[in-house]
């Protein structure tokens, strides 16, 4: 029979960490380099933070999660701002922002469907949508509903995480986009090719449209509430971006992401919005012209100096030269298991071809569980010191 552990790091940071969720007074904000690089203002250096930075790789988060759950911990708010703080603490002074520890797939258990994650495969829906029917098993469209309600657990975890960073670093909340969330929800998880998911878009064009636009609903609400309890600027992911061609991008995608954007922003003025669609490289000019986001994230494969060209072009064509898109981004995370000296030279060469301004350095997707907390640090040394350098 398996004993229950009699005592853990878990355990007393749950039993001993006392909880606030006063959002009135947050602790005054003393590194404000994230926010104002996002606005478009010209900064002594480029701010870094890495997406994943709290994970598998720390042997600090493996610790919590020996005897946690995933969803426990990110369903537990001492829990989810004590793995949100870990890097923080870890690389205190080098880090730019904190961002919430929780996950993209909160929404689609908050629209109804049952979310596990496995470990060594990543997320399982073990009741996937199969057919346009299977929507009716969503309980978004159903009356009473809230998703405030449904997500209150995260409101809690970023109200806590705003008083325990006691204002070091501005914290960030985030969601994942529709047609990504859409994807895990019809194909049950990950996949290869997307087919079922990308079956519907063409066999089912109507109902998913529908599906895309109660995510959006549902995800720009839970966007704005995560602005009211504490996150001070916000990332939407749309992961499976390049799984789509560019014509599909533009009906099954963008216009959700627009839409997101218009209704965050109007509710949430001056928050700063960023967008990742990974692998959508032929979507860089849209993003920019047709949406309001304020920082677009690359991934490595998009080259930063013909990014900056052509998103500066075609905010001229668009007669937007007013507007300033900041880009973010974008190493290679697997560079960070070469050696310290090739990870510097590679840092320095992405800081040089982003330039002096407009730019948030991070890597071009997340840190992954097998990589060095060690280089993760040397990266992070090494863009304040290039960074530094390009600026008179
Ligand atoms: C696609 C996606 C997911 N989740 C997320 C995305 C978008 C970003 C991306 O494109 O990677 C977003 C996410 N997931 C997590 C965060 C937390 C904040 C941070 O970036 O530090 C964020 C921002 C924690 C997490 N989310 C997950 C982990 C690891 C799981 C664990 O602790 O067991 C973490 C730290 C689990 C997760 N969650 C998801 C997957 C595919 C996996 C499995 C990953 C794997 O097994 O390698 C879905």
């Amino acid at each position: 029979m398996q004993m229950p552990p009699t005592s853990s790091v878990a355990d007393s940071i749950t039993e001993n960490a006392s909880v606030n969720f006063d959002t009135a007074s947050f602790p005054t904000l003393q590194n404000d380099l994230y926010l104002r690089t996002a606005r478009g203002e010209k900064t002594e250096r480029a701010p870094v933070w890495c997406m994943r930075q709290a994970g598998r790789y720390l042997p600090e988060f493996r610790a919590i999660r020996v005897e946690n759950e995933f969803f426990k911990v990110c369903r537990t708010p001492a829990l989810a701002t004590e793995v949100t703080v870990q890097p923080m603490r870890r690389y205190a002074g080098l880090l730019d922002a904190a961002i919430i520890f929780s996950d993209i797939l909160v929404i689609p258990q908050a629209m109804g469907l049952e979310v596990q994650m496995v470990p060594g495969k990543g997320p399982h829906l073990p009741d996937p949508l199969r057919t346009p029917a299977d929507m009716a098993r969503l309980v978004d469209a159903r009356p009473g509903y809230s998703v405030d309600r449904e997500l209150d657990y995260v409101y809690k975890a970023i109200t806590n995480t705003r008083h325990a960073l006691q204002g070091q670093v501005p914290l960030l909340g985030f969601i994942g986009a529709p047609w990504t969330l859409m994807a895990y929800m019809v194909e049950g998880g990950g996949s290869k090719t997307f087919a079922l998911a990308k079956a519907w878009l063409f066999g089912h064009r109507q109902a998913a449209h529908e599906l895309l636009s109660r995510i959006a609903n549902a995800a720009a609400e839970f966007l704005i509430g995560q602005v009211r309890a504490g996150a001070q600027a916000v990332q939407v992911f749309e992961s499976w971006a390049g799984e789509l061609g560019p014509a599909d991008f533009a009906e099954f995608s963008l216009p959700y992401l627009a839409k997101i954007a218009a209704r965050v922003k109007s509710q949430c003025p001056g928050v700063p919005m960023t967008v990742f669609a990974k692998g959508a490289h032929y979507a860089l000019e849209q993003l920019a012209t047709e949406t309001v986001y304020d920082v677009i994230s690359l991934d490595w494969t998009l080259d930063p100096v013909a990014a900056r060209q052509r998103v500066d072009a075609a905010l001229q064509s668009a007669g937007q030269q007013g507007r300033t898109v900041v880009l973010q981004g974008n190493l290679d995370p697997t560079v960070l298991f070469g050696d310290a000296e090739t990870i510097r030279q590679r840092t320095a060469e992405m800081c040089r071809a982003f330039g002096p301004a407009g730019h948030i350095a991070n890597l071009g997707h997340g840190m992954m569980p097998g990589h060095s907390p060690e280089h993760l640090r040397v990266f992070l040394e090494a863009v304040h010191e290039s960074s530094s350098a390009l600026r008179p």
